[in-house]
């Protein structure tokens, strides 16, 4: 099976179509103010509206009220959604869209012992933990990490780049991988150039079976 790709935190059109061109699988939009990718409601709807069929569009929350999921949710048409905060199951499925999970790869955190307590997750995005960031940080970790328990869809996140993205599949064998960061020109401005790099590198490596 190959590896699925989402370039995450897309702030402007021409990113759409960069992601689009370069065969991505998924754009992941930003709703979390402090960030430096978090989108308004019209630029998020815009956006989207620009999206190829069969491109999952994913709203990023974390730890929201359940209002500002649902305003987005009127405004913006999303297929996926993915909580990066302490939210906990019956919170992440309480809104009319399939969600996945993030968790955060603290050392000696073992993300196979607590999957259990999101039942309704489609997947689980694992990112590098930084102390009081929620996610974002260009922080990779140890690969050698990556659950290799295949009836899960675990999704390898944090400090990808096309440089190490196809030595990371290797290794962890992930469903998909997710960037951010290392497809950007400056914080928050995406690269068209690094997300074709980033994709080729995934598509250079991208069997999993
Ligand atoms: O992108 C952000 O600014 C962000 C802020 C708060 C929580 C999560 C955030 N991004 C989550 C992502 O999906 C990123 O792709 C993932 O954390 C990896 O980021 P990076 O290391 O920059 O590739």
């Amino acid at each position: 099976m190959r590896t699925r790709a989402k370039i995450c935190g897309l702030t402007r059109l021409e990113d759409v179509q960069a992601v689009a061109e370069a065969g991505a699988d998924a754009i992941g939009l930003v709703f979390y103010p402090p960030s430096p990718r978090n989108v308004s409601l019209e630029l998020a709807t815009l956006l989207a509206s620009q999206l190829p069929p069969f491109i999952t569009c994913v709203g990023l929350f974390v730890d929201p009220e359940p209002e500002w999921v649902e305003a987005v949710l009127a405004a913006v048409p999303l297929d996926l959604l993915q909580f990066h905060g302490n939210e906990p199951d019956a919170f992440c499925r309480s809104f009319a869209r399939p969600y996945i999970k993030a968790l955060r790869m603290k050392p000696g955190f073992d993300p196979t012992a607590v999957v259990d307590q999101w039942p309704a997750a489609r997947g689980f995005l694992l990112d590098a933990y930084t102390p009081g960031v929620p996610g974002g940080t260009g922080e990779s970790f140890d690969w050698q990490r990556f659950p290799q328990d295949q009836q899960r869809h675990w999704i390898l996140a944090g400090g990808l780049d096309a440089g190490n993205v196809a030595e990371a599949i290797r290794i962890a064998r992930p469903y998909a991988v997710d960037v951010s960061g290392g497809v950007e020109s400056s914080r928050g401005i995406k690269c068209p150039t690094e997300i074709h790099a980033f994709m080729k590198a995934v598509r250079s490596q991208g069997v999993n079976a």
